[in-house]
């Protein structure tokens, strides 16, 4: 077990040669955002420019991108398709016929065929982040199987589905969409099951919330690919769900890119461990340890002290303080991680650099504007401000 030191982040720091351009500092393309987590979007794209990154192009919806675009003029945006307001009307149809509480289908949901979009947009890349506020849609409590995906883009996330039962409710829903509904709908949406308290209510379907279709399309879009990956916030909760589903689905895997990072909360690796937080957080080294080697990722495991891990080496983080107990702070550091992996830095380096610095960051903001009254979007504009005492040593 190593506790991370300024000389040890001085010494991973990568460099800044003269002869340079922005392509020389990595293009990270940043999958985040939906509409009631805009600030998700900013704040992760932003602070990867922040710790020196070239290039960042902000892939959402096309609100999101407006609302970012306002914001700041220094993030490149890339819209994606949404569902079709013709899918959206069927699927709140749909929903209301089997749930009496469905709630509204969010407009801006992302199309699963959005991931074709993505294409070129992957290959540019350096590094790549999903998941800050790209939106659950709904309870993590609940949990959602996929039982028929009829989009050219096949998903296959190696998820073993119990084929009686996905047979069964895709009968029943198909006969649905072959009564009244339009083809659009088939063509374009994963059919969902929802899981209340571990039991599959086949009788409950309801169309996915969120963007789930869309994730996990993405997931097998980029399963082999070799750049970093960072997965944050509801990517994690994504997967949660396919690794954890109600026994009746029988056993999972996930394979993750080979390269990738996790950054869960205690509370989204309790849910990718299928455990219990305060059990979790009596023995962090072990369970951020066993989670590393489970999903064979780098784990950063927030919280006071972040833990960091391969799986074999761990690296504790002494900066931070409770100025960074506040929302969209770990927005930040999923940028901050990924703008060090698009200069080239190893995963497990980018992961200690970004979480040093943000800790320090938040060190010398408390120090201006106390505990209480720091910001997420604070933070960004104290990056700068921690590297220079890094680089100060
Ligand atoms: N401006 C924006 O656009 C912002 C957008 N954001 C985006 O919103 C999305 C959802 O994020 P979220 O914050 O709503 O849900 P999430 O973090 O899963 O918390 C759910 C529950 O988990 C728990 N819990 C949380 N932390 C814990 C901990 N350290 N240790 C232990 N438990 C912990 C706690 O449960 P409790 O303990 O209260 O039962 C909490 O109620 C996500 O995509 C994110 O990127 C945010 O970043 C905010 C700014
Ligand atoms: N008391 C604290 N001391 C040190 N770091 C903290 C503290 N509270 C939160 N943090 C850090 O702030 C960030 C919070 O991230 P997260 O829980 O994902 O919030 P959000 O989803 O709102 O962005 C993490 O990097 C975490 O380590």
């Amino acid at each position: 077990m190593n506790t991370l030191t300024l000389e040890y982040i001085k010494s991973i720091l990568p460099p800044r040669p003269d002869n340079s351009h922005k392509m020389t500092f990595g293009h990270v393309l940043n999958i985040a955002g939906s509409l009631h987590y805009r600030g998700a979007a900013y704040l992760s794209s932003l602070s990867a420019l922040r710790v020196g990154a070239g290039y960042v192009t902000l892939a959402s919806s096309p609100s999101v991108c407006d609302s970012v675009s306002a914001l700041t003029p220094n993030i490149v945006t890339f819209a994606l398709r949404t569902l079709s307001p013709l899918s959206v009307h069927s699927l709140q149809r749909t929903a209301n016929l089997h749930l009496k509480d469905a709630q509204i289908v969010d407009v801006q949901t992302l199309s699963p065929q959005a991931v074709l979009q993505l294409r070129d947009k992957l290959t540019q890349a350096s590094a790549i982040s999903i998941g800050s506020g790209l939106s659950i849609g709904q309870s993590t409590d609940q949990c959602i199987d996929i039982t028929a995906i009829n989009t050219e883009l096949t998903v296959d996330v190696d998820v073993t589905l119990c084929t009686e039962m996905s047979a069964e409710i895709s009968t029943d829903l198909n006969s649905d969409l072959n009564s009244d509904l339009n083809s659009d709908l088939r063509s374009e949406l994963p059919i969902c099951n929802v899981i209340k308290d571990n039991q599959p209510h086949s009788n409950e379907l309801i169309p996915p919330q969120g963007n789930h279709g869309f994730f996990y399309a993405l997931l097998n879009e980029i399963q082999t690919c070799t750049k970093p990956v960072i997965f944050d916030a509801d990517a994690l909760n994504f997967i949660s769900h396919l690794l954890n589903p109600p026994v009746p689905f029988g056993t999972t895997t996930v394979t993750l890119p080979n390269k990738s990072i996790i950054t869960p909360h205690p509370k989204e690796l309790a849910r990718l461990l299928n455990m219990d937080v305060a059990t979790l957080q009596t023995q962090r080294m072990h369970f951020a340890r066993l989670a590393a080697k489970q999903l064979n990722t780098i784990v950063v495991l927030k919280g006071k002290n972040t833990v960091i891990t391969d799986g074999n080496d761990v690296f504790i983080n002494p900066t931070g303080n409770s100025a960074l107990a506040k929302a969209g702070t770990g927005d930040v550091l999923t940028g901050m991680i990924s703008g060090f992996c698009a200069q080239g830095v190893s995963p497990i380096n980018a992961a200690c650099l970004g979480v040093y610095l943000h800790g320090l960051a938040g060190n010398i903001a408390a120090e201006d504007l106390s505990q209480y009254g720091m910001l997420a979007s604070d933070l960004l504009s104290y990056i700068p401000k921690a590297i220079l005492k890094v680089l100060a040593i």
